[in-house]
């Protein structure tokens, strides 16, 4: 075995995927959660280890009794909307809160860590791919609080030597394609799952918010990477950290954006069959477009990273999980 990696938020989307690769290249994964979001049943890989990351003792606690030589960090609040509302409560868990698993981390020797941020720093992009050369100017307080983030890692890697990489994805899509995990949450708000709920007939209709942008179809694109090929570029990153890798940040990506309209296209074309749909005005603090520049990410992490990340693949390991193993995932005998 290569050692105990921490994953907080390791019941959640990414992280439950995360966990399974990281288990895969020989780490042990150990969640570390609140379960506010995220889902027992999709802690499969390692142990579970529930708390919150506000919580410097537990976390310490943790850390003393696993050792990691590694902590990804994912745990935090992640939805665009709802950062407009509830500003106070982004800043706090996705700043204060990650400010907690760093003084933790201090304590424990400062172990390479890995920082799931976002596309959402960039704010509203000029013309084409977004590259990391671009000044960050987020309009919205969840794209901030990730950056905030960013700047007090960089400080924490001059003046104490933590050594980390900064993940700025864009948008996680898709299933394990083996069907042991996926998508879930209680109170869903993402573009793919809601449509493929809809789909399946247990959602009246998918909203689409806003069918004025300008974009060519009038409706907002962005760039969808596969949650298996995110998972993959996390160990990476944790390999070359781990290897002795300078602090890098990067985004994950494809380089190819994807419309509301198109995914809705697709996912009929896939499904044979139409999806209901509902006009609804545009979502506030979502820009018109975000598509990444992936060639960074491809030169640190390896040319081969998003091999799982086409349309297709992505709508087809969604449907077939939602269709069959999320019913399994929810069956009582297995939410112990
Ligand atoms: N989903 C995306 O498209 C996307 C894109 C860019 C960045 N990200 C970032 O990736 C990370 C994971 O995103 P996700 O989509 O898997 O989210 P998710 O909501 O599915 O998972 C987050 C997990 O963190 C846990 N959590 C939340 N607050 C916590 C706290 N205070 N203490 C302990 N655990 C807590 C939740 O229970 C959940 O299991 C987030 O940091 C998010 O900002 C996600
Ligand atoms: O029911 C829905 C849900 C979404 N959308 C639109 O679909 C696009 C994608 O939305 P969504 O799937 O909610 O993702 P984002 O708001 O782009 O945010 C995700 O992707 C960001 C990176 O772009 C991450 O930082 C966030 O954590 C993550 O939630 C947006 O234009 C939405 O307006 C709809 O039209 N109807």
């Amino acid at each position: 075995m290569r050692g105990t990696v921490l994953v907080t938020g390791g019941a959640g989307y990414i992280g439950s995927h995360t966990c399974k690769a990281l288990a895969h290249s020989g780490f042990t994964p150990v969640t570390f959660d609140n379960l506010s979001i995220g889902n027992r049943w999709a802690v499969r890989w390692g142990p579970i280890e529930i708390g919150d990351i506000s919580d410097i003792a537990r976390l310490g606690e943790v850390m003393r009794r696993h050792n990691p030589v590694g902590i990804v960090h994912f745990a935090a609040l992640a939805l665009v909307g709802e950062s407009m509302t509830e500003p106070a409560l982004y800043y706090r868990q996705n700043v204060a809160g990650t400010l907690a698993v760093l003084e933790a981390a201090r304590a424990a020797g400062l172990p390479p860590f890995v920082f799931s941020s976002t596309c959402a720093v960039y704010g509203t992009s000029s013309e084409g791919c977004i590259d990391e050369s671009l000044p960050t100017a987020p309009i919205n307080p969840y794209g901030a609080s990730k950056l905030m983030v960013e700047r007090v890692l960089e400080d924490y890697g001059r003046a104490y030597g933590l050594r980390s990489a900064t993940l700025r994805y864009f948008n996680a899509a898709g299933a394990d394609p083996d069907g042991e995990i996926g998508e879930f949450r209680a109170n869903e708000t993402h573009l793919i799952p809601n449509a493929v709920e809809a789909l399946l007939g247990r959602k009246q209709a998918l909203q689409v918010f806003g069918r004025d942008y300008p974009t060519e179809d009038g409706t907002a694109i962005r760039d969808y990477i596969h949650v298996s090929d995110l998972a993959l570029a996390h160990v990476r990153a944790l390999e070359r950290l781990i290897g002795g890798g300078d602090r890098f940040v990067c985004n994950l990506g494809t380089g190819s954006g994807a419309s509301v309209a198109h995914i809705v296209a697709m996912l009929e074309r896939l499904a044979n069959r139409k999806l209901p749909l509902e006009d609804a005005p545009r979502r506030p603090g979502d820009p018109p477009e975000l598509v990444a520049n992936p060639s960074l990410s491809k030169k640190l992490l390896g040319p081969d990273l998003t091999t799982r990340s086409d349309i297709e693949t992505i709508l087809r390991t969604a449907l077939v999980w939602h269709q069959g193993e999320r019913l399994a995932a929810l069956a009582p005998s297995l939410q112990a």
